[in-house]
Order: C-alpha cells, then structure tokens, then sequence
C-alpha cells in the first residue's frame, strides 16, 4: 500500500493529526462462514460512519486499493467530483486520454505509453480543475510480462518494488514471470516514478479523449469505434466486457459481463449518477468518446485470437494524435459503430470483424446474440432519467443495438 498510496513528504507527516480512514488487514484469517449472509470465508467491510474498513480471509493487496477506491465513489460525487475506473495519460502537447474498463481490458498496459507522461495507471476525479489520479502507485499485471512488449512496466521492477504472487527461483532470485502456479493474477506495485515519463504531481487538464475498453470474446466488436455522446454514455452504463482468467477467481475461459460504470464492485450510487456527470464534463469539455476493443478478431475466443497488442497502440497513437477523428468512417450494422476505414500501422482488414471471420453466418449470430445481451442487460436502466429531461436517456437507449 506504501507504493500505491501518494506518499507523504516529512513535513506533511510533521503536521499529519489523526489518519482520515483506517484499514484493518487480517490477512489470511477467515471471517465466520456462519454468520448471516456471509458466502464466503472472504469478506471486505466498510463503515462509513466509523471511517473503517475491516479486510479478512484474503491476502491479495488490491482488496485495499480497491476498497478505498469504493469509499472515494461514494465522497468525491458528492463534492461534484465524479471518481473514475480508468487510466490516465496526458501527450507533451497537453492533451489527456482517460482509458476505461474493466480489470484485464488494458488500463494499466495503454496508459503506459512510452511516447506520453503516465498520469496513473487504474483511479482517478474528474473536477472542475481537470484530471487527478486517488494513487501514487501502479499495479500491473504481470503474467507474462515481457520486455519487449511492455518495456516500461519491466523497467519499473526494481529494488522497491513489490512482486506478489509470483513465482522465482529462490537462489538466483530470477522471476519467472509465465509460471500461473499460484496465481494468473500475479502483481507488480511500484511507485508511479518509477516510470520514467510520469507525471508528478498527478494531474492534468480537462481530458481530451475517453476511450472506453472492453475485451470482447465474442470478437464481433470493432478493434476501434468512434462514439457520440449518447452512444460513449450507453457503452459506459453497459460497462461490457469479457472477464479473462486473471483476477476474478474461478474464471478459466472469457465470460461476458456486464459491470456498470465499468465498476460495478466499486460505485456506491446509482450508475445514472455518475454517468450523468460524465456526459454533463465530456459534452463541457467536448471530449470524444471511443469504444476500443482489446479482446478477439478472427472469431470467438476459441476460434479467433485476442487483437495484437501492437494493433491496439497503433489504434490509441492515432486518437491521441488526432488522425482517427479526421479519418473516413462506415456505420456497422446491429451496434451502429462508426468504424474507420483506414489507421496507420493496422491491416485494414481487420478494421470491420466481420471481414475477420470466415464463416459469415457465424459472425451475424454472434453479433445478434452480443446485441441481445446487452440490450436484456440495459433494461434495467430505461426507467432512469438522466440530466434535467429524459432526452439525454432516450437518445442513450437508442444508441444501443437496435434490430
Ligand atoms: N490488444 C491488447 N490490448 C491491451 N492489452 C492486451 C492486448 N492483448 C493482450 N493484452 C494483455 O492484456 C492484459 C491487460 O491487462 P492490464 O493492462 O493490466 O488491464 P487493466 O489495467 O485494465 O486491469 C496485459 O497483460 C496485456 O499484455
Ligand atoms: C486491482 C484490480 O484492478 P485491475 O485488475 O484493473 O488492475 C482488481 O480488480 O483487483
């Protein structure tokens, strides 16, 4: 937690008084599987009255990082400061992307880009003065990590950093970072100056560019969408995404789901809430909103393979860059995507999922089953109003899938 949190200088601590919030961590001791309710021998308590949280029957230090992350969802929104699942960067010339999803989609992979200043890699607010990251620190993933794939985040793992759940050779002290035994949801947490281009402190302008990632194992999704304000709002309710093994237990193969606010687990208020508050700053600030899919092309997970990591930083290069927002575009059927036709360093061809698949019906069922799902998903939301009438939310309900 250390090297998660913003730490402290000396003469902040000086003058520190009483800590705002207190985590009691029992580790590994389980909490009582008979009392009321309790599922699980693994339980995470908050009381926000007491200011308290109470962690038992786990080890793994995210619960801490993510529980606070909760207790922010709930007191930044009511200062009108809207808390954020994403990550976040900003180019040298100013301009700040904001990268929702889900865990696993590529928040923490995406916002660390060599060529900008990594803002933080998981949470952040969006105020009245611009973009500031809750954390201090990063938490990467770090199962089959590789230096030449992710070269910043292999840097960043040094003396200082702690590894969990990882597996290395105890007399060489070399990490093998493919080796899944204890865990696919191996963890490196190191201080965010330890990449090299952070920004320090934390913050930026307002953001010029929300991309909302979802993994799609259905691999009908385009690897890139641009999306208007109603569309960017739907998706953002929707929070879709397929689950990878990683780091929900009991998921051996991508599982569709549906996490509100790409953060179900996390938001204390209704989503209307916070997505109200999203479109009230994105259409402020005139902010674009993209859907980019990290998960399958060629066909479902089992058929097709996950979109090269390559691809996907080529995608982002040009909406950081502003070539995608001039390119031209095709209007995909059943989601209603604007898809470009043409990106720098990424085969056209893969640009519409459905020239990817061989089988063609295969491909339209798929993507009527995806477009099911969702809308089955969103019904629950129809009733909600957003914004002062209930225009915004009807444009958002049509700007779901329609067929
Ligand atoms: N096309 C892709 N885009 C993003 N990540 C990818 C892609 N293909 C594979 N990956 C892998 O998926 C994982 C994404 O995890 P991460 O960036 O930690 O997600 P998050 O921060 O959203 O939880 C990384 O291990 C990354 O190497
Ligand atoms: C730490 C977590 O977030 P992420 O996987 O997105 O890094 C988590 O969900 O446990």
């Amino acid at each position: 937690m250390h090297n998660m949190c913003i730490r402290p200088t000396p003469e902040e601590l000086e003058n520190f008084g009483t800590p705002d919030f207190t985590i009691y961590n029992a580790g590994q001791f389980p909490c009582n599987r008979y009392t009321h309710y309790m599922t699980s021998s693994t339980s995470i308590d908050m009381n926000l009255d007491r200011r308290e949280m109470v962690i038992l029957g786990t080890q793994y230090a995210g619960e801490m990082k993510k529980g606070l992350f909760s207790l922010m969802h709930y007191l930044m929104p009511k200062r009108g400061i809207l808390s954020l699942h994403s990550g976040c960067n900003i180019g040298k010339g100013g301009d700040v992307a904001l990268f929702f999803g889900l865990s696993g989609t590529g928040k923490t992979t995406l916002s660390t880009d060599h060529n900008r200043y990594l803002i933080g890699d998981d949470e952040h607010c969006w105020s009245e003065n611009g973009v500031s990251n809750i954390e201090g620190g990063c938490y990467a993933k770090c199962i089959d990590l590789s230096r030449e794939k992710e070269p910043d985040i292999w840097n960043a793992i040094k003396f200082g950093t702690v590894l969990e759940n990882v597996v290395f050779d105890e007399h060489y002290r070399e990490v093998d970072y493919t080796d899944k035994s204890v865990t696919e949801n191996t963890r490196a947490a190191y201080p965010i100056e330890y990449i090299p281009n952070a920004k320090i402190p934390c913050v930026g302008p307002h953001p010029k560019n929300v991309i909302l990632l979802a993994c799609d194992a259905f691999g009908v999704l385009p690897p890139v969408s641009k999306l208007n304000l109603a569309q960017t709002m739907y998706h953002f309710i929707s929070g879709y995404t397929a689950l990878v093994a990683g780091t929900e237990d009991g998921i051996k193969e991508p599982t569709a789901t549906f996490s509100a606010c790409f953060g179900a687990a996390f938001i204390m208020l209704h989503p209307t809430k916070y997505a109200a508050m999203l479109a009230e700053k994105m259409k402020k600030h005139g902010a674009t909103g993209w859907l980019v899919n990290t998960g399958w092309s060629g066909g479902s997970y089992g058929s097709g393979s996950r979109i090269k990591l390559a691809y996907t930083r080529k995608i982002i290069d040009a909406i950081h860059s502003g070539t995608l927002l001039k390119a031209n575009y095709t209007t995909a059927e059943v989601f209603g995507l604007e898809i470009p036709t043409e990106i720098e360093g990424v085969p056209s061809e893969i640009l519409n999922p459905e020239n990817t698949w061989s089988d063609k019906k295969a491909y339209k069922d798929t993507l009527l089953k995806l477009g099911g799902l969702f809308k089955k998903n969103f019904e629950v939301f129809t009733n909600y109003k957003i914004g002062a009438d209930n225009k915004l939310m009807e444009e958002i309900v049509a700007a779901g899938p329609n067929f």
